[in-house]
């Protein structure tokens, strides 16, 4: 006997499979069979489709095609954020709201606010005005709280470079609380899984750009945070290696850790992030799931144009009359 589970997936059994585009429409006279579950949303966690075994009669209510799944909670929260530096307002006002095992994208032209966002939330950087919680904790009121679950990889950021990149993971392990031999094995994994395990003995003044934001990357996530948030993090690394950054990346928002970061580059954004905000001149000017966001255009184009479109260069004649 065929179960609704089947064929939701398209068994080859005689009955025909159903379609999980448009399973409510079809009226087939028995119902309960196929459209719960075809109509299973995609981010139904693997808990909850344990919870309900497919040859158990559910529930009316929870066989509704109209039933939502719950929204993910809320793990940072930005309201009315706010900083100047002198006259020019850097960040103007900003709201943001990032959910559970979502991987949110701040992208936007040079100068408009991402990174002095991105600092604020993290509590590198104090706000005139604003509030921001992280996994419910104040990051100014409660900072310790806040940051134990943070894990950041700042822009320009300096690091402890005499070090080894082993001795420096196993010291941000040991900051974050870590045990020593947590550490120890933390390292490893994060050198293996980001391509750096041949150099992890070299110092790290020694790395290239590249490398070191990988190191940064891995110094990020050694304890196990809730939330990273990335600050470009894959500016000057290889495609190979921002590959396979994503790939953890990925695997760390699927198992429920979220990821705010800020890019330059569409086309990664496009690829890995669920939801973005464009930030303009220190203020949101879309924010949404990335269809949302970029509707029928490219979000490059819907980028440019939310930037002010581009400017034509004129002049410049000199430029093509070569110096010899
Ligand atoms: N320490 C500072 N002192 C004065 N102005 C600053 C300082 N830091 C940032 N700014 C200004 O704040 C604005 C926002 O800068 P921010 O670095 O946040 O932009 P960004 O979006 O990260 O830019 P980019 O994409 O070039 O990294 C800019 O006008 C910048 O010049």
């Amino acid at each position: 006997m065929e179960s609704s589970s089947s064929a939701a997936q398209g068994s080859s059994s005689s009955r025909k499979p159903v379609k999980q585009a448009k399973p409510a429409t079809r009226r087939t006279g028995k119902p309960e069979v196929t459209a719960p579950g075809a109509k299973k949303p995609a981010g139904v966690a693997p808990g909850a489709k344990k919870a309900a075994p497919s040859t158990a009669k559910a529930p009316r209510a929870a066989r509704s095609p109209r039933a939502k799944p719950e929204p993910p909670p809320v793990v940072v929260e930005v309201t009315s954020l706010r900083k100047t530096y002198g006259s020019t307002v850097a960040v103007d006002d900003i709201d943001l709201t990032v959910r559970r095992g979502s991987m949110f994208g701040v992208v936007g032209p040079n100068g408009a606010g991402k990174t002095t966002t991105l600092s604020m939330i993290t509590g590198l950087l104090r706000p005139d005005s604003g509030t921001v919680l992280v996994a419910g904790s104040d990051v100014w009121r409660d900072p310790i709280a806040a940051k134990r679950v943070t894990g950041v990889l700042p822009d320009r950021m300096r690091l402890f470079d005499r070090l080894t990149g082993a001795q420096l993971l196993y010291y941000c392990g040991m900051l974050h609380g870590l045990d020593r031999s947590t550490a120890s094995s933390r390292t490893e994994d994060l050198g293996v899984a980001l391509g750096i395990e041949g150099s992890l003995n070299r110092p790290v003044r020694d790395y290239s750009i590249g490398m070191v934001k990988k190191i940064s990357l891995a110094a990020a996530m050694i304890h196990s945070p809730r939330v990273l948030v990335l600050d470009e993090p894959f500016e000057s690394v290889d495609p190979v290696s921002t590959s396979q950054a994503i790939d953890l990346l990925q695997r760390y928002t699927a198992s429920g850790g979220t990821v705010l970061l800020s890019s330059h580059n569409m086309a990664l954004v496009e690829r890995v992030c669920d939801s973005v905000a464009v930030i303009v001149d220190g203020s949101v000017l879309a924010v949404g799931t990335l269809d949302e966001v970029r509707g029928k255009q490219s979000l490059e184009e819907r980028f440019v144009e939310l930037a002010g479109g581009r400017v034509a260069v004129e002049g410049l004649e000199w430029l093509t009359t070569f110096s010899d």
